[in-house]
């Protein structure tokens, strides 16, 4: 099948006073990205699932939650009930990936993993046929606006050759930095869905940015 790259803009950049219009002001996006960091597995704190809930009432557009959290496997409900259509948690914050992706799995809830940039790929490549999307995080995770760390394409290279060798369905997600000078080689790297959160609400019309970098991500691999 042809490339079809999907930008994910993380309302992390938007007005969180006005996340309703934040979210009309993007009608090209193909998911939209909440980002949950609970003040301990990161330094920062952002919302929970009350919010979650908020925006997936004002959108039919998939939402796509990434935890940022410690203990996902308490939390993950939460964010399905919330009305999530992918709920991602990171392989540092739980001893049993597997199990979490098993309780989304049992809601009717795709499953994510999420790797830091100092977390190796290869540890986890087992669990590629108990998730749909592995997402490599191209910054330490916590804050929008920082700058892409471009070494961590080597993951995606990797997880690229194994999804394929192995003929498997799974997404290849980045998240951080991402923006026109770095999703071109992204996506000829293999990521299949772009995070952008600065990039996307820092434009003067978000809209054409997201069209813009989907255009760019084809434009590299299509
Ligand atoms: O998970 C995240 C931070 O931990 C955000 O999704 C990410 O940083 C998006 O912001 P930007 O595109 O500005 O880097
Ligand atoms: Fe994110």
């Amino acid at each position: 099948m042809s490339y079809q790259p999907l930008i994910a803009p993380s309302i992390l950049s938007a007005d969180f006073a006005r996340l309703d219009r934040e979210i009309e002001r993007i009608p090209s996006a193909d998911w939209i990205h909440v980002d949950v960091m609970d003040g301990h597995f990161v330094p920062n704190l952002s919302f929970g699932a009350p919010v979650a809930k908020a925006v997936g009432a004002v959108t039919d557009k998939p939402m796509d939650c990434h935890l940022m959290i410690e203990d996902p496997a308490r939390w993950v409900g939460d964010y399905v009930d919330a009305g999530a259509f992918n709920v991602t948690f990171h392989v540092e914050a739980t001893d049993d990936p597997a199990s979490v992706a098993e309780l989304l799995h049992a809601r009717g809830c795709r499953a994510g993993i999420s790797l830091k940039p100092g977390t190796p790929v290869e540890p986890y490549l087992e669990l590629l046929d108990h998730v749909d999307l592995v997402l490599v995080m191209s910054v330490e995770p916590g804050f929008g606006g920082q700058k892409f760390m471009p070494e961590m394409l080597d993951k995606v290279r990797t997880l690229r050759a194994e999804i394929d060798r192995r003929g498997l369905d799974v997404l290849i997600q980045i998240d951080g930095g991402i923006d026109s000078a770095t999703i071109g080689e992204s996506a000829a790297t293999g990521v299949d869905v772009f995070v952008a959160g600065s990039a996307v609400y820092g434009a003067p019309d978000p809209d054409a940015k997201v069209e813009a970098l989907r255009a760019e991500a084809l434009g590299a691999r299509g």
